[in-house]
C-alpha cells in the first residue's frame, strides 16, 4: 500500500509528473488516478512548442485528468495556464517574475490558483514566498539528462536547509530512492520527467514514487 498523503492540504500535488508533447498522453489519466486525489499532479512543459501547441496540449491534460481531480499546471506561461483554466503555473528565472504573476493571478484567477517558483537555496525560497509563491521547485537535486545547462546538483542536504519555508518540490534526477531521501529531508513533494516517461512501465513508475513521497 501507498504511504502517500494527499496533497489536498496546500493543493501542491506530492507527485509532479511533467509533460511534454512527445509523451504518450493516452497515460496520463491513469497516472492522474494514482493515489489520493490531488496526490499526482502534472505539470505541461513544452519548450519549442508555439502558443498554439501549448495550449492544445494543456487542454487535452486537463481534459484527461479532470476526472481524477489532478492539479494540472503550465510551465513558464501564465497566459496561457489562465486561458486554458490551469490550475497553476511553473515560473523560473527567464520567466514573468512571481510577484507579477502573483497579481495578475489574484485578479485573473480561482482562488486556489498555484504559483510555483524554481529555487536553488534557502534565501531564494524565502524571496518566493514574500513575492507570493504557493510553493518553490528546488534543484536540480541530482544529476539530471532531462534539462541542459543547470548548475551542479545540490544534494538532498540543500533540500533540509531549505525546507520550512514553503512547501518544497524537489526535481533533478529523482527516482524513488531520492523522493524518499527528499521528503525524509522536509521536502513536500517531488517534479519528475525520466522516472517516469522513460521507464518501461511509467504507471508501475510512478506508483513506486508515490510509495516513496
Ligand atoms: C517543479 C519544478 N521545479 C523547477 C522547474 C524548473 O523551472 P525553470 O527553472 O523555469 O526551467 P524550465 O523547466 O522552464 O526549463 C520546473 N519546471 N518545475
Ligand atoms: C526541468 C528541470 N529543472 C531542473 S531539473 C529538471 C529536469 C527534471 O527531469 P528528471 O526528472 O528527468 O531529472
Ligand atoms: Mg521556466
Amino acid at each position: 500500500m501507498s504511504a502517500v498523503r494527499s496533497g489536498a492540504a496546500t493543493g501542491v500535488p506530492r507527485l509532479t509528473i511533467i509533460v511534454a508533447p512527445s509523451d504518450p498522453l493516452e497515460l496520463v489519466g491513469d497516472l492522474a488516478a494514482l493515489g489520493p486525489t490531488g496526490a499526482v499532479g502534472f505539470q505541461v512543459r513544452a519548450k519549442e512548442a508555439t502558443t498554439a501547441e501549448l495550449l492544445a496540449l494543456t487542454t487535452a491534460v486537463l481534459a484527461a485528468t479532470r476526472g481524477a481531480g489532478a492539479p494540472v499546471l503550465v510551465n513558464d506561461r501564465l497566459d496561457v495556464a489562465l486561458a486554458a483554466g490551469a490550475d497553476g503555473v511553473h515560473l523560473g528565472a527567464d520567466d514573468l517574475p512571481v510577484a507579477r504573476a502573483r497579481a495578475i493571478a489574484d485578479r485573473a484567477a480561482p482562488p486556489g490558483f498555484l504559483v510555483g517558483a524554481t529555487c536553488r537555496d534557502r534565501d531564494a525560497v524565502v524571496a518566493a514566498r514574500a513575492a507570493g509563491a504557493d510553493y518553490a521547485g528546488f534543484g536540480p537535486v541530482a544529476v539530471t539528462t532531462s534539462k541542459p545547462g543547470l548548475p551542479d546538483p545540490l544534494g538532498v542536504d540543500a533540500v533540509g536547509r531549505a525546507a520550512g519555508v514553503l512547501p518544497l518540490v524537489a526535481i533533478g534526477g529523482i527516482g524513488p530512492d531520492l523522493a524518499r531521501g527528499a521528503v525524509a529531508a522536509g521536502a513536500h513533494g517531488v517534479a519528475v520527467i525520466g522516472s517516469v516517461w522513460r521507464q518501461p512501465d511509467p504507471l508501475d513508475a510512478a506508483e513506486a514514487l508515490l510509495g516513496a513521497v
